[in-house]
């Protein structure tokens, strides 16, 4: 199997049916993942009732009054809420945080368990029963379903590869799984004057199974030198003012429109369809084959918008190093190798205001 030569090809958000035979829906991936690192799947196999009821569910959570949500505040272990303006995605080119709010759950890790000892691992922070007798049930019953989904995605993007299909799965028998339910507000976003509904980033992890409602606000970049510009770039973009930061002051007040070789493209909902983007680990392992696509949402309606993002992760220890088959004599490792963990406490260090690193036992202040 070949490689394309330049990453600027196949910049279309594919629609891919996972009713179709492995093997073609594979190499599907495997176009998508080399284009644009962003697809819709369908067929599935979660139910839209589901799908609906969790959205549901969410909207009455960001509806509890501020008191309550912040009783659930973001803890060390990053479970729980993250409040309007708390998360700067981009942190050079946003004069505020993101106008969005937002909770992260992760898998149920009991408090007195061997596991909870390793940073970013404990229990939940889950709103009073009375209050939302079904939120846990109903969010639970989501987070296994795409659990599965990302299990069969897994397996998907090892064939895309050449892989065994089980490949990854010893990396993800402990994973860090996140759900995030997300509320962005009504506010208009004002790219030129570094508001956002979320800054530009890349996501940090495996894969992205994003569940958005009906209002767009999603945007990836597209460009020739997109890969360039993400995962371990994204760190040098920031420091040092990326590229693309110009090319946004250049493309003010025309968004949409070509600016200097590249454009931010609208990812727009499709019912029933989730999206899904790849991140920053899937691209140091498949030595920049793969991508880990920059995406940003604005608000150009002044309607709030929800939307669900669940992030999968591999086990904490798990060692993120090139892939033997995507390197050579002729194409040497890019990145060098890290642990999932290691990679995601630095991401939430940099990005979350209310963030400030694990405290583990032996470790409290
Ligand atoms: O809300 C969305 O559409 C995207 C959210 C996102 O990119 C993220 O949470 O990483
Ligand atoms: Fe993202």
């Amino acid at each position: 199997m070949g490689w394309p030569n330049a990453h600027a090809t196949g910049q279309a958000v594919p629609v891919i049916d996972l009713g179709l035979p492995e093997e073609l829906v594979a190499t599907h991936i495997r176009e998508a993942c080399t284009g644009s690192g962003f697809f819709y799947v369908t067929n599935h196999g979660v139910p839209q009732s589901l799908v609906d009821d969790t959205f549901q569910q969410q909207r009455q959570l960001f509806q509890l009054p501020m008191s309550e949500k912040m009783a659930m505040l973001q803890n060390e272990n990053n479970r729980g809420y993250t409040p309007f303006r708390e998360e700067t995605l981009d942190p050079v080119h946003q004069t505020h945080g993101d106008t969005k709010e937002g909770f992260y759950f992760g898998r149920e890790v009991a408090a007195d368990s061997e596991e909870s000892k390793k940073p970013l691992h404990g229990p939940n922070q889950w709103p009073d029963p009375q209050r939302m007798p079904h939120y846990r049930e109903v969010t639970w019953q989501y987070y296994e379903a795409l659990y599965g989904l990302g299990m069969r995605l897994l397996r998907l993007l090892a064939l895309s590869l050449g892989l065994p299909g089980g490949y990854f799965a010893p990396m993800f028998d402990r994973p860090m799984v996140t759900l995030r339910p997300l509320h962005y507000s009504g506010e208009v976003s004002d790219p030129g004057a570094g508001v956002f509904g979320a800054g530009a980033h890349t996501d940090y992890g495996m894969l992205t199974i994003l569940a958005t409602d009906d209002t767009p606000g999603l945007q990836i970049w597209t460009g020739p030198d997109v890969a360039s510009r993400s995962a371990s770039n994204i760190s040098n973009a920031n420091s040092g003012g990326g590229s693309w930061g110009e090319r946004e002051g250049a493309g003010a007040g025309e968004e949409g429109a070509a600016t200097a070789g590249g454009r931010w493209r609208d990812v727009e909902p499709i019912a029933g369809a989730f999206i899904i983007n790849l991140g920053d680990m899937l691209e140091r392992w498949t030595n920049g084959r793969y991508r880990s696509t920059l995406h940003r949402v604005i608000n150009t309606s002044g309607r709030e918008r929800y939307s669900i993002a669940f992030f999968f992760e591999p086990n904490f220890d798990a060692e993120v190093a090139v892939l033997p088959v995507c390197c050579g004599p002729d194409d040497p490792p890019r990145y060098p190798p890290t642990t999932a963990g290691q990679h995601l406490l630095d991401k939430y260090a940099a990005t979350h205001a209310g963030y400030h690193g694990p405290v583990k036992k032996g470790q409290e202040k």
